[in-house]
């Protein structure tokens, strides 16, 4: 159903070689669907006006790829450079969620999601988690169940790293969806219960 309150959802997301700009897509696509408007920026290659959107956004969700062990050196610089935000709590209150893709199963890929946790807390955000079950994790699942690698902070993909993007996973790309309009109806009713309560 499409709130009546249409949030503002921002994606910060980098990508190195393409794969997690597929998850990036997917979590517009599912917040879309669940009415909000969303802009996707490309963190690497950020503009004035797009630092702009971030600070006029409802949500951000942040996305990186894995690299060695945590968010790639181009999402820390972003993130460095949000210090200035920071510094004045501007984007307190407003909801952030995130997604990565690592080469391994698992590849370490706890600690991006950890890592945006603890951005988002630094910045006073309000942390939205994935909100799906671990998938494949009984005889009766299969690694086309959603949340396959079972993860709770946030969506979670695998890739091969010898594949380009059209491989990321079909899984992860609908767990990614439903990141994105899970984050969409949370930050509707946030919006919502802001209005009711300054009416
Ligand atoms: C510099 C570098 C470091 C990487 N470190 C890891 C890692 O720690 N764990 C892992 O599972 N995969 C690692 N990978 C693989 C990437 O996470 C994987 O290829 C991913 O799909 C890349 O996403 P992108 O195309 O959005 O950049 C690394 C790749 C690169 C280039």
């Amino acid at each position: 159903m499409t709130s009546p309150v249409r949030p503002r959802v921002a994606i910060a997301f980098h990508s190195g070689y393409g794969h997690t700009a597929v998850l990036a897509e997917a979590v517009a696509r599912g917040a879309a669907s669940e009415g909000a408007d969303v802009v996707s920026i490309a963190v690497d290659a950020i503009t004035d006006e797009q630092w702009a959107e971030l600070d006029a956004a409802d949500a951000i969700v942040f996305g990186s790829p894995t690299y060695m062990g945590t968010a790639s050196a181009a999402f820390h610089a972003f993130a460095e450079a949000s210090s200035k935000r920071w510094y004045t709590q501007t984007w307190a209150g407003k909801l952030a969620a995130g997604f990565t893709n690592s080469g391994a199963k698992a590849g370490d890929k706890s600690y991006t999601l950890d890592y945006f946790v603890t951005m988002a807390a630094q910045h006073a955000m309000h942390w939205v988690s994935l909100g799906i079950q671990p998938g494949w994790a009984a005889t009766t699942g299969s690694e086309m169940d959603l949340n396959r690698l079972g993860y709770f902070a946030g969506a979670a993909a695998q890739t091969p790293v010898d594949a380009g993007p059209d491989a990321v996973h079909k899984s992860d790309i609908a767990t990614a969806e439903h990141l994105g309009a899970r984050v969409a109806r949370e930050t509707a009713v946030f919006a919502a219960g802001r209005a009711a309560l300054a009416a």
